[in-house]
């Protein structure tokens, strides 16, 4: 695998490491083999190649996906909440998981005293306006040495609790300062509530994957605060202190909360058995799954992988199909990514040069905020670089289900003019649906291929600003971060109103 560190797979054990046969013909039916390289659960690989005893890492381990309880029914009633609730807790340490219904009650009421206003309410024991501002002059401290706060948080959480090093990958290069940074962004979201519960909410599912439990909070907790002393210097005082505990109990209650109401209704992972890996130029593949539970999503929307071969690593891909449906029965339901095998990329290497049918990975939730409203009207701009066209792909299939006619015009781009892979795909749209439009940009010319007819030349940036006029249209903006960036810019300096603008940065940044 072209430019894979050499990590992980000893590390896991004769077995664990080394990928499934390929199979003889076809593939084997998925499940039968599903618990997989990578399960997640007692005395699993990670738990094994980490020496972690089971019963520590998982005193009460998930159920397997095939034999987790169905999920709710949709539009159960659901009946008033009990009147609230008990009290956050004083002290990280203290967090003690509470039940669903509980805990949300509690959650809500421990967000409100930092309301818009900033007024406090009375009884409450979320923070308060004076805990904020410590936890401002706090993160404006220690956001600068981020880096080694982050050593220190990680360092000081696995040394208390050596068994949740099994959550985390063996390399912790890419996630090394994940969990860390998200604790400080909820932290600088303490004094918006809306923001931050809808952050919390989102963590807390997609950290479902993970095997995170309500126990790991207090930890976690500990460790932040403690990281937090270290590098806060004179900023840290018995207040701070105090504030960040409330903070940190808000943060635990609402994430436990989603987490448990997300568990009545989703599992905390999909299963997906690959049926095909098409390559579609030297580094690009198609690679299609079929999920082992319906995989809810929404065209636009994007999953995050685990491979087998890497545990613990996750890599999100955007979905390039639309979403399967009872009164859609042309729609197969099965998942189509477009994956880049990009240097040093574990994840992407292994789905475009390793993976095989019958081969199982995990899937979390569907995430992304690109989702287009099927009730609007007004134009719409697509504009794909690279790879990023495929979730615009599934977006105008899933325009063409929904039978709008508004205008859509794609704009399609590539360095060069053989990376423009899925110009088959958009002609043949383009072909069916009299309300589409493609156009495609090739930023360098290559001597002896020939771009498609009508390409233009430059980055999608440039083409852009060139094009239009863009003023009382939307737009999905998909690829390179800073292709989205730029294109952005051009757009708001062509009219585009900021909130008409759909996009997911792969930074986490807007
Ligand atoms: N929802 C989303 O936003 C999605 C994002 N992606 C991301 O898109 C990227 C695709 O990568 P590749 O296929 O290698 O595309 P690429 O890097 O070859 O670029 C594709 C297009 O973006 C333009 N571009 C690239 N860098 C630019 C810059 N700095 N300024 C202005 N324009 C720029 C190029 O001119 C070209 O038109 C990956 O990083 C992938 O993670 C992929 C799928 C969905």
């Amino acid at each position: 695998m072209p430019g894979t560190p050499p990590l992980a797979v000893d590390a896991l054990g004769p077995s664990e490491g080394q990928p499934p046969e390929p199979a003889q013909s076809g593939y084997a039916p998925m499940i039968a083999n599903a618990p997989a390289l990578n399960w997640v659960g007692p005395d699993d690989a990670w738990s094994r190649a980490w020496a972690a005893p089971a019963a520590a890492v998982h005193p009460s381990a998930p159920l397997p996906i095939e034999a987790a309880p169905p999920p709710m029914p949709q539009g159960i009633p659901v009946a008033p909440l009990p009147p609230p609730p008990l009290p956050l807790p004083g002290s990280v340490v203290a967090v003690v998981p509470l039940a669903a219904r509980q805990k949300a009650a509690a959650a809500r009421q421990a967000v409100g005293p930092a309301s818009a206003d900033g007024a406090a309410d009375t009884g409450s024991v979320g923070p308060t306006p004076q805990d904020i501002v410590l936890i401002r002059r706090s993160l404006a401290v220690v956001e600068p040495v981020a880096d080694r706060a982050t050593a220190h948080f990680y360092a000081g959480l696995f040394l208390a609790r050596p068994e949740l090093r099994a959550l985390f990958p063996a390399a912790m290069d890419v996630q090394r300062d994940r969990l860390f940074r998200a604790l400080l962004a909820a932290g600088r979201a303490a004094d918006d509530p809306p923001t931050l519960v809808d952050y919390l909410e989102k963590l807390a599912r997609g950290h479902r994957r993970y095997g995170v439990r309500d126990e790991h909070y207090a930890p976690v907790g500990a460790a932040l605060l403690a990281a937090l002393e270290r590098y806060c210097g004179r900023e840290w005082s018995e207040d701070t202190a105090r504030a960040w505990e409330k903070v940190y109990g808000v943060i635990s209650q609402v994430m436990m909360a989603a987490a448990a109401r997300d568990a009545q209704s989703s599992p905390a992972w999909w299963q997906g058995e690959v049926q095909s890996v098409e390559p579609v130029t030297r580094d690009i593949a198609v690679v299609t799954l079929r999920t082992d539970h319906h995989y809810p999503y929404r065209a636009g929307q994007y999953a995050s992988i685990e491979v087998p071969w890497w545990p613990r690593v996750w890599r999100n891909y955007s979905l390039a199909c639309p979403a399967a449906a009872p009164s859609r029965p042309g729609v197969d339901g099965l998942l189509r990514m477009h994956v880049k095998a990009v240097p040093a990329g574990w994840v992407s290497n292994a789905l475009v040069h390793r993976a095989q049918p019958g081969d199982v990975v995990r899937l979390g939730p569907a995430q992304g905020r690109m989702v287009v409203d099927p009730r609007e009207t007004d134009p719409l701009l697509l504009v794909g670089g690279g790879t990023g066209v495929a979730p615009l792909l599934a977006i105008v299939e899933e325009l063409a289900l929904s039978g709008a006619r508004r205008t859509v015009e794609v704009h399609y781009g590539a360095r060069r003019a053989e990376e423009l892979y899925a110009w088959p795909a958009l002609q043949e749209l383009d072909r069916r649906l009299p309300w589409l439009s493609i156009r495609t940009a090739v930023a360098e010319p290559t001597p002896g291929t020939t771009p498609p007819a009508g390409a233009e030349r430059g980055t999608l940036p440039e083409v852009i600003g060139h094009s239009g006029p863009w003023e009382g249209y939307r737009a999905c903006l998909s690829g390179p971060s800073a292709m989205i960036r730029r294109t952005r810019g051009v757009l708001l300096g062509a009219g585009v109103r900021a909130e008409h603008m759909l996009y997911d940065l792969e930074d986490g940044q807007s």
